[in-house]
């Protein structure tokens, strides 16, 4: 599952580039045979606005918000794309004239694309994901404030008016009736630091807006008085929540004194414990219940989970880890991502290494004596430990493991095998962080499977089930794959689930910048 090539052309570079929006869509060239039950759109969000004049932003989460869609009707098939017109991006507009006055000497990144907010200033660049909430859909960023579009935008909502929460992960789980649940921040307001599981209920039948009933269900204390972990997704079984808290943590202090420093940007608030390593907690669902049992493990970096079930007993927890304490977005600098293939390299070398790995956590780990390992299940080779002080320490098993090729940004069929044991992973392959092959993984055998095509950089690959299938894999891949040096450098891949093999691909003549997450909707 390792990368086939090396990119010293450098063709990367071009997915880190600024781009225009669109006035209308655009009509794809489709080759191959789109199936019959793809009708609906693909939506992605990603960064399209690398700089403010001719000032550049550094981070690739900097860039401003920009939502793309293919709309596949009839075997026809269009792509549109807007920026979503947040607060930030309007400034960093206004921006774009100011910067052409010789009195605007230093541009600051952070600051000056934060909206504010109860005294402080967050940002509400939704750059990161898009889904739907009832009948609506948001674009969000991991910030309290999150966007209703509908390729334009409708509105900005501020989960504050709501919920006790500082901030909500672009990553919520959303059940088969439309129930969302979502973690994050919550950073005292009277109380100690905390991480808070929201639900908003599904579609109201008296019409209301269901976030109006957003709720906190449940409270994961930190691990830290003062300094919160930095949560970019969670996990959810039947009956528990799974919150992994990495070493990774926000410097308050550093965090509000941000907005008042200039020069000063969102990437120096993060800070790694060296020595604290990994927290994993659990909590009951219904109804919420913090559980205190004190899972340990080894220091990694974490943003994706893959799935999450119970099995006898025990929870199985399955991810894309970061080995050690260092933070992978340290590594995510455009300088960095822009750089010539053999400094890409370089730079991989020294950052945190990826592993697809599994953990399982006992649900009565009080039964064994101390020493012991306590996971039974025959199909892993993972261990959990009750020790003296009373952790239990855990080792994972390794599913995927490759130096400086990561199978990131998971997805599954989420429908069918989501809180199940299940067989298949999908993941985006980054070749030390390039992304530039499509992977399937089959997390009992560890078998693998790879798309990949020279020159050419695809995205997160989205399962959509066919509707007559049955097995897991029965359903298509849908990703956006830039080529730049093609005679239509943007398309949307739909690979068979099985193989991936190709089906069919819907192209424009057209360049598009990396995306980070997105949906299909039916
Ligand atoms: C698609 C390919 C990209 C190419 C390179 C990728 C390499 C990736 C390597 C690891 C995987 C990383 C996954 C990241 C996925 C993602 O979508 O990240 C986007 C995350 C963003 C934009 C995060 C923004 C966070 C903000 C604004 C946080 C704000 C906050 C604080 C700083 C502290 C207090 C809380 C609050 C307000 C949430
Ligand atoms: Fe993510």
């Amino acid at each position: 599952m390792v990368s086939r090539f090396e990119h010293p052309a450098g063709g990367y570079k071009k997915i880190f580039e600024t781009v225009e929006e669109l006035n209308e869509p655009l009509p794809a060239t489709v080759t191959g045979c789109i199936p019959s039950f793809i009708k609906g759109s693909l939506l992605r969000l990603g960064p399209g606005l690398f700089e403010v004049g001719s000032e550049p932003f550094y981070h690739l989460f900097d860039g401003q918000a920009l939502m793309h869609k293919f709309d596949f009707s009839n075997g026809q098939v269009t792509y549109f794309r807007k920026f979503v017109k947040t607060d930030a991006y309007v400034r960093a507009m206004t921006e774009k004239v100011l910067t052409s006055s010789p009195a605007f000497s230093h541009f600051v990144t952070f600051g000056r694309f934060f909206t504010y907010f109860k005294g402080v200033e967050v940002t509400d660049n939704c750059l990161v994901n898009v889904y739907p909430i009832g009948e609506d859909f948001y674009a969000v960023t991991e910030t309290n404030f999150i966007t209703k579009v509908n390729v334009e935008t409708l509105k900005k909502v501020d989960m504050c008016d709501y919920v006790n929460i500082n901030g909500v992960t672009a990553h919520p789980h959303i059940e088969k009736d439309g129930t969302v649940y979502n973690i994050g921040n919550c950073m005292g307001k009277g109380a100690a630091l905390a991480y808070n599981i929201i639900r908003i209920p599904p579609k109201q039948k008296d019409k209301s807006d269901p976030i109006e009933k957003s709720k906190v269900v449940v409270q994961f204390p930190s691990a830290e008085r003062f300094k919160p972990s930095y949560v970019h997704s969670f996990g959810m079984t039947e009956n528990y929540f799974v919150f992994v808290e990495t070493p990774v943590k926000i410097h308050l202090l550093k965090f509000l004194s941000a907005w008042s420093i200039r020069g000063s940007n969102y990437m120096d608030c993060f800070e790694s414990d060296e020595e604290k390593g990994t927290w994993i907690h659990i909590a009951r669902k219904h109804p919420g219940e913090y559980i205190d049992y004190k899972f340990r493990t080894a220091a990694m970096g974490l943003f994706h989970h893959i799935n999450c079930y119970e099995d006898s007993g025990f929870i199985v927890v399955d991810l894309c880890a970061w080995k050690g304490f260092e933070f992978v977005y340290n590594y995510l600098w455009l300088a960095n991502l822009r750089a010539n293939w053999e400094e890409v390299k370089r730079n991989a070398m020294i950052a945190p290494q990826p592993e697809v790995r599994r953990y399982v956590l006992p649900l009565d780990p009080y039964r064994e004596e101390q020493g012991k390992n306590l996971v039974s299940l025959p199909y892993t080779t993972t261990t959990a430990t009750m020790r003296a002080d009373g952790t239990i320490w855990l080792e994972p098993e390794v599913l995927f493991s490759g130096p400086r090729q990561a199978f990131e940004f998971p997805q599954i069929n989420y429908k069918m095998n989501n809180r199940k044991n299940y067989t298949y992973a999908y993941a985006l392959g980054l070749n030390h962080f390039i992304p530039d092959r499509i992977c399937k993984l089959n997390v009992r055998t560890k078998e693998t499977w790879v798309w990949q095509e020279p020159d050419s950089y695809p995205s997160e690959p989205l399962f959509v089930q066919n509707p007559d299938g049955v097995d897991e894999d029965d359903g298509v891949i849908m990703t956006i794959v830039v080529s730049p040096g093609a005679q239509r450098p943007t398309f949307c891949l739909i690979l068979n689930a099985k193989d991936l093999s190709e089906i069919a691909r819907a192209e424009v003549d057209i360049m598009s910048p990396v995306t980070f997450h997105g949906m299909y909707k039916p």
